[in-house]
């Protein structure tokens, strides 16, 4: 299953209850130099290429390009409507998390995906704060586990206690082949959205491992 991040394509891959995201980057590089917003022609597009999941919100299209959480909960919907799985990211900035408004702002865009999708059977949720993107400064187990546990609880509440347990929901920003088991044992961390380390085969491997020692041990 293939889906279209930045220059890269991304395979995600279920492992029962546990996701395990590779990042493979497939040349020639102009072809796959677009982000994944979803409007009709891009659908078109991605499954000319033989995608199946999106990863919308991710933070450049936040950040840098300026979409805001009803465009992205929009594009999530349309991303499914044509049969896509959905990758929904959710992140905050250093200040705001500085500012003690992670959870804030985590369910806010969460809300906003929430609004708008019919179902979340196709859906995973990504946790990538902005400040780990590609910086090397990893979120500790600790930061990574409550705020997923936060999302999890969020859906209980607003969506169900059944999507609350089916879905997954993996952690993104600065993974590495030294960092990932620690983050993979934690409870609520079901797998990673991979940039950088994605280059690296076998730390790369290392971190597909962690994922997956968990899936057999659990
Ligand atoms: O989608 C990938 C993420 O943005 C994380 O990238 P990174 O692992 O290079 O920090």
């Amino acid at each position: 299953m293939l889906s279209i991040h930045g220059d890269q394509v991304v395979t995600v891959q279920p492992v029962s209850s546990v996701v395990v995201v590779l990042v493979l980057v497939l040349p020639p590089k102009p072809v796959f130099k677009l982000f994944a917003s979803v409007d009709a022609k891009c659908v078109e597009q991605l499954k000319d290429l033989g995608c199946k999941w999106v990863i919308p919100g991710h933070s450049e299209r936040r950040h840098v390009i300026g979409e805001d959480d009803q465009f992205i909960g929009k594009n999530a919907a349309y991303a499914l409507s044509e049969g896509l799985g959905v990758i929904a990211c959710i992140d905050e900035k250093l200040d705001e998390r500085e500012a003690g408004k992670t959870f804030d702002v985590c369910f806010k865009e969460l809300k906003a995906f929430a609004d708008t999708v019919p179902s979340w059977e196709n859906i995973v949720i990504a946790y990538e704060p902005v400040w780990a993107i590609g910086t090397g400064k990893v979120a500790t187990p600790l930061q990574a586990q409550e705020v997923h546990a936060a999302v999890r609880d969020w859906l209980k509440t607003n969506v169900s206690a059944d999507v609350a347990s089916a879905t997954r929901i993996i952690y993104g920003g600065s993974v590495n082949g030294g960092n990932s088991a620690e983050l993979a044992k934690q409870e609520d961390i079901d797998g990673f959205l991979v940039g950088g380390a994605s280059l690296k085969g076998p730390e790369f491997a290392t971190i597909v491992n962690s994922v997956t020692s968990k899936q057999v041990a659990a």
